[in-house]
């Protein structure tokens, strides 16, 4: 009897461990940010501030851009107040690959390509233009893209032995599909495929990829959405909390000089990271460990998760069908 609890507890787990040590690739990796270009897209406001602050606090030297140059002299200046640093601001927009080309060859090589910025409004696919959907699409997944096609080749041409960093700002709704983001879910699950793809294809350039999940964060781009927002969507994305926009920028750049591969801000983010690890490159042998022994038991912690989301919205119907019958 001991002997079987002496396995199971103990030599199976040894063994899972060491295996998984010699599996996971890619290798670990540290990326360093001081003294390095930390080039930052939507840095004048919310989460991109805070790691434009955060950056330049560390030692690195930054570049942020955004549509607006007046927000980005802001930030240029409250930058300059609370760190001393001068960042360095480009006023384009994503979606004009001309405009990206010209500010990313202006910047000067980038080691750690942060893509931030990011476009939302929670509401019902029904409720929404055709305008605001391809708005949503065409700045966050076809914006980032452009960055990344205007960024690359000198990326790849550094002469620094140093390893890069290409970082994608996600949301735990580009990890699970929640009710009023359709758009905006789609966005950011594309952010993944994208993100998975781009690491095979960068990692001989000595280029490494993180994907970021933050949950809600108390930013102005959260306050203009929670105008309209959608009861239910606030019901389902209370599941997991909110953070400041300072606590998930630091856990931002902390994933990103770990080099991890998947970044998650909080416990309901970690929970939900596990859940769909699914083909996503894993680097450190002891996250993979969790992985494969926490798999089976979330994914009834996922299900249960789906049957109080999908209890909301039959109470929420059901409540509606009672108040238009008796008015
Ligand atoms: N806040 C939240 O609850 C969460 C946010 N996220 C994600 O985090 C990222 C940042 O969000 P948050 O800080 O809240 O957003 P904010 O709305 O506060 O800031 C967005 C930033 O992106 C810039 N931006 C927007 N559109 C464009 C564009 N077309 N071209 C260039 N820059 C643009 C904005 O500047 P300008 O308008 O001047 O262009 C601004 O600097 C987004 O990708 C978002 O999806 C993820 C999870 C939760
Ligand atoms: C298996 C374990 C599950 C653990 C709990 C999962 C909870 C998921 C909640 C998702 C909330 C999504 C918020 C999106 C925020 C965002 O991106 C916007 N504010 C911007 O539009």
């Amino acid at each position: 009897m001991a002997d079987a609890y002496f396995f199971l507890f103990f030599l199976l787990p040894l063994l899972l461990l060491v295996i998984l040590y010699f599996l996971v690739k890619p290798r670990p990796v540290k990326i360093p940010i001081k003294n390095r270009h930390v080039f930052i897209t939507g840095g004048s406001s919310g989460i991109g501030l805070a790691l434009a602050h955060r950056a330049a606090a560390e030692g690195a030297r930054v570049s942020i851009l955004a549509r607006s140059l007046g927000k980005l002299e802001e930030a240029r200046n409250a930058i300059r107040l609370a760190t001393g640093i001068e960042v360095a601001v480009f006023a384009a927009d994503v979606r004009d690959f001309e405009a990206v080309k010209r500010a990313v060859d202006e910047a000067g090589p980038i080691d750690v390509l942060l893509l931030n910025h990011g476009v939302f409004v929670a509401l019902e696919l029904e409720k929404m233009e055709l305008s605001e959907i391809k708005f949503t699409m065409d700045v966050n997944l076809m914006g980032t893209l452009n960055l990344i096609k205007a960024a690359l080749p000198v990326m790849k041409n550094r002469k620094d032995p140093l390893p890069a960093s290409i970082a994608l700002v996600s949301s735990q709704a580009g990890q699970a599909g929640i009710y009023g983001y359709v758009a905006y879910s789609a966005s950011k699950f594309g952010l993944r495929g994208l993100a998975e793809a781009l690491q095979q294809e960068v990692i001989a350039d000595n280029i490494h990829v993180s994907l970021i999940f933050p949950p809600d964060t108390d930013t102005p781009g959260l306050a203009e959405e929670n105008r309209r927002k959608p009861e239910l969507t606030k019901i389902i994305a209370a599941s997991s909390g909110c953070m400041t926009a300072e606590k998930v920028a630091q856990k931002a750049l902390d994933g990103i000089k770990s080099g991890s591969f998947i970044v998650s801000c909080n416990l309901e983010g970690i929970a939900l990271s596990l859940a769909t690890a699914g083909l996503s490159p894993q680097r450190s042998f002891l996250m993979a460990f969790v992985e494969v022994v926490a798999a089976g038991i979330l994914r009834i912690v996922a299900l249960g998760m789906q049957w109080t989301w999908y209890g909301s919205i039959e109470k929420y119907h059901s409540q509606r069908k009672g108040s238009t019958r008796s008015s």
